[in-house]
């Protein structure tokens, strides 16, 4: 007889797709806590941040990834490479496409891919948000999702509404080897914190501009201290990196207008986090053209 010890399953699952199909949405509806920042904005997603889900028979880690685009700059090239490297070692995939925008070429260009993992790690074909279109757009949606790839399993579901985020859930437990738990009960990520504070402060820093600046933006956490005389606060310095001088401005807005508002945003959202009080300082930095300079990539973490 198998003990309730040997069924337990653990191993590492990861959600591809192109920019805005939900994968954050997507990681932190089943992680059940904001792990992985999310924003209308394409390509938010730097970092391979880890969300957990713990349950009574498994323990199912989410890789994050970025979202998958033809390399325009030394940037794109490594953000590709790090989704490629997570996709070998992986046990699930599962490929997000949303259920209200046609199956373009961007997503047959992921399937491609995929498929030449496919034989190893098991793909899950993922139509996402299904809130916004009714039964018969989802219907079309899965025949036309089905036509890219050979997949293991295909479901729609809503981040949203939370529509079969459980039953994915499940499916992606069942493609995981047999294994104990490999992070103690009730920790999310393995992020390091200062990681998911940049991120937070990325994340206001993105709202509401347009174009190519977000990919300019860059976050570090420059330091991390108690506040002198207040020992319930916590006082952080970070840095926002743009490129140009022109974008320094856009992001630092009228008399200091918008970056203020990306502070107040962020504060909230990393008190919240860290369950403290905190002082945050933002500064702007200008990191002439840092996304093709490969010593400048570095010292931001890529
Ligand atoms: N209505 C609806 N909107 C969703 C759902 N899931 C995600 N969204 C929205 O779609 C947008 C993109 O979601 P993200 O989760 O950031 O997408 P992503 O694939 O991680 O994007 P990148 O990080 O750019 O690769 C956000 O505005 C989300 O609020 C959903 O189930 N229903």
């Amino acid at each position: 007889m198998t003990s309730p010890r040997d069924a337990h399953r653990s191993g590492f699952a990861c959600f591809v797709g192109r920019p805005n199909a939900g994968k954050s949405t997507l990681t932190n509806a089943l992680v059940g806590s904001k792990v992985a920042i999310t924003s209308d904005k394409p390509q938010t997603t730097r970092h391979t941040i880890r969300g957990i889900v713990h349950r009574e028979d498994a323990q199912l880690i989410i890789v994050d990834t970025p979202g998958l685009h033809r390399p325009r700059t030394l940037l794109g090239q490594r953000l590709n490479d790090l989704v490629m490297e997570t996709w070998s070692e992986v046990d699930v995939v599962g490929l997000c496409v949303p259920a209200d925008q046609k199956v373009g070429p961007g997503d047959k260009f992921i399937a491609g891919e995929l498929a030449k993992v496919a034989k190893k790690t098991p793909v899950i074909g993922i139509v996402t948000k299904t809130d916004l279109v009714g039964p018969k757009q989802v219907a079309e949606q899965l025949l036309a999702l089905q036509q890219v790839m050979d997949f293991a399993e295909l479901i729609p579901v809503s981040a949203v509404d939370g529509y079969q985020v459980g039953l994915l859930a499940d499916l992606l437990v069942g493609r995981l080897p047999r294994g104990p738990q490999l992070y103690p009960a009730g920790e999310l990520t393995d992020e390091p914190e200062q990681t998911l504070i940049a991120e937070l402060i990325r994340e206001a820093a993105l709202d509401g501009v347009r174009d190519e600046l977000p990919h300019s933006i860059a976050v570090t956490v420059e330091e991390m201290l108690p506040r002198e005389g207040r020992d319930d606060m916590l006082e952080i310095h970070a840095l926002l990196h743009v490129e140009r001088q022109s974008q320094k401005a856009i992001v630092i807005g009228r008399g200091g207008e918008r970056l203020k508002q990306v502070g107040m945003v962020s504060r909230k959202q990393i008190e919240k986090l860290l369950g403290s009080k905190v002082y945050l300082d933002l500064r702007v930095r200008v990191a002439k053209d840092w996304q093709r300079d490969p010593k400048q990539l570095r010292r931001l973490g890529f």
